[in-house]
């Protein structure tokens, strides 16, 4: 199991996250990037909006998140309307974040930018 990441640790892969070059693509241009903060128990999560040009797309990129969060057995929490994906990473194991759901969150930026992001 990943171990719980500390502040210092989880600053400096949010920034690494947020300037790789994949989520330059998928992010500067938008409104939407991953942020830090904290869940109803207090503990942090990792949280990002997604929005597709369709609902196809959008079910498109929800079926591929399943299927890796499923092999990885590791889900994050989402929450859908139409072409917007809001989702949230932790790991409930340790109360915080690990490098799993940065990981993840790299991931899930790359099967957007794909899929092809909608960025308004
Ligand atoms: C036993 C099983 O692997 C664990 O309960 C997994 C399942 N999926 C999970 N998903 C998330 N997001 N965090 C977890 O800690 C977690 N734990």
């Amino acid at each position: 199991m990943s171990t719980k990441l500390l502040k210092s640790e989880i600053e400096k892969s949010l920034k690494q996250l947020i300037t790789s070059p994949i989520s330059k693509e998928t992010t500067h241009s938008s409104l939407f990037t991953w942020k830090v903060s904290n869940d109803a128990n207090k503990a942090d999560i990792l949280a990002r909006r997604f929005k597709f040009k369709s609902f196809e797309d959008t079910w498109a990129f929800l079926t591929k998140v399943s299927l890796r969060s499923h092999k990885l057995q590791h889900h994050p929490k989402l929450s859908t309307l139409y072409n917007i994906v809001d989702m949230e990473l932790t790991t409930h194991d340790v109360g915080g974040l690990t490098e799993v759901d940065f990981k993840m969150a790299k991931t899930f930026s790359k099967f957007a930018a794909k899929i092809g992001e909608k960025y308004e």
